[in-house]
């Protein structure tokens, strides 16, 4: 384990390694939640990475029912599309025992996701935040949620003292239109961990941490560096 300011790096040998320890990790945390309030708020991220993490972490056994569970973003495409963040959560998370937690999507079917903006907002203000864990991922262009260099809604997204909760962004290496929480609301939150894997992303990460990614400005930057939450760091190569 190594600390470097606000960041915590837990390295293991393999994806399964990371995927029981951070399912592990969560779990404890959702438990201690429902302990203390009776209630307990997950947000999650999309992609491919977290696909092992989602199907350990649906099989600990705690009290489901009471655990709320929302996206950090969203590609804007319908739940059956196979770019869907939602598709995956429902399809590797919100099964076995965890198949009795609710869960809180950001798109709304709506054409766009500034048609869908307000509903969206309106789910993520219902949720009795703080989030107990907040799970973030990062690509290979250094954006996590959808924090997207050269985003059209980026600065207002990473604003600390912005007050939108969820936000559209548009951005040329997205794919598809998004939805993403704002950087304060994903900082509302109990316990932040950021799961990644490979050389490429590590190295990224270590360039970020050393300052030398001014030239490229990633994203994630805004996250590693911020002082009002503790990250954990989950890699494995
Ligand atoms: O598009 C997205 O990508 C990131 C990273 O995904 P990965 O496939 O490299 O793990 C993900 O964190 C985000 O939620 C998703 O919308």
């Amino acid at each position: 384990m190594t600390t470097h300011l606000n960041v915590t790096t837990h390295s293991f040998t393999d994806g399964h390694a990371q995927a029981v320890a951070l399912a592990e990790r969560v779990a404890a945390r959702l438990r201690a939640a429902l302990i203390e309030r009776g209630r307990a708020v997950l947000a999650v991220s999309g992609g491919s990475t977290p696909k092992e993490f989602f199907a350990c972490l649906a099989r600990e056994a705690l009290d489901w029912a009471n655990v709320q569970i929302t996206l950090v973003d969203e590609r804007w495409v319908p739940d059956n599309d196979e770019r869907s963040n939602a598709k995956l959560v429902k399809s590797l998370l919100l099964q076995h025992a965890a198949s009795a937690a609710q869960f809180v999507p950001l798109y709304t079917g709506a054409p766009t996701p500034e048609d869908g903006l307000a509903i969206a907002n309106t789910r993520i203000d219902a949720l009795p935040l703080p989030f107990d864990a907040v799970i973030l991922g990062m690509g290979d262009d250094g954006h996590t949620a959808s924090f997207f260099p050269g985003g059209d809604h980026l600065a207002e997204a990473l604003d600390l003292d912005g007050h939108a909760r969820v936000l559209s962004m548009r951005a040329p290496g997205a794919g598809e239109p998004r939805i993403t929480l704002s950087l304060p609301t994903l900082l509302e939150t109990r316990a932040l961990y950021l799961l990644v894997s490979g050389e490429k992303k590590r190295d990224l990460l270590a360039d970020v941490r050393l300052g030398l990614d001014v030239a490229q400005n990633y994203p994630v930057r805004a996250v590693l560096t911020q002082q009002r939450v503790p990250v954990a760091v989950y890699w494995c190569p």
